[in-house]
């Protein structure tokens, strides 16, 4: 293994196998009731929005992503500490989600998941996580995460990068 780096398989992303890191974004739940004299579905606090720290607010974003070659090679997580992120699609296709479980003195091994067409993540605060990965095409995202002061991205760099690889057929 000197030298290779270690291979990680992407799983299917799901509510329960996400729901040790983060919250899925989508409408496969029971949180939801008709508004609106019955116009409207609310599919309610999927996801709870952080934003701590010196004048810390929640913010609204457009990211507009350009995908990476796969196998990705895996050398960074980061986190941010004063706030939660989250990655809602605006076109629907999958793309790469990696979380890492913090061990103490940085992040463990990475998890690596790929989205349904649609999916949402959020990220809570101070989750280590993989920078905003499309796949195979241009992809924007409503981001919805914290502003303020203060320093809220902290990024570790793996001594050994991983090799993520996506499942057959994606
Ligand atoms: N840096 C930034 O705003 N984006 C990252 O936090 C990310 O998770 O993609
Ligand atoms: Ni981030």
């Amino acid at each position: 293994m000197s030298g290779e780096m270690k291979r990680i398989v992407a799983r299917p992303l799901t509510r329960e196998n996400f729901a040790e890191f983060g919250e899925v974004i989508d409408t496969n739940c029971d949180t939801h009731y008709p508004i609106n004299a019955g116009k409207c579905e609310r599919y309610h606090a999927l996801a709870r929005a952080e934003a701590a720290g010196p004048d810390g607010h929640v913010i609204i974003n457009i990211f507009k992503g350009t995908p990476y070659p796969f196998p990705l090679k895996l050398s960074m997580v980061e986190r941010h500490p004063f706030g939660s992120q989250a990655f809602i699609p605006l076109s629907p296709r999958p793309y790469l989600v990696v979380v890492c479980h913090d061990i103490g003195d940085g992040p463990g091994e990475p998890h690596a998941f790929v989205t349904a067409p649609g999916q949402g993540v959020n990220y809570p605060r101070n989750l280590w996580h993989g920078v905003l990965t499309p796949i195979g095409e241009d992809q924007d995202f409503v981001v919805v995460d914290r502003g303020g002061t203060g320093p809220n991205l902290e990024e570790f760099h793996f001594s050994h990068p991983y090799e993520i690889v996506l499942p057959e057929g994606c």
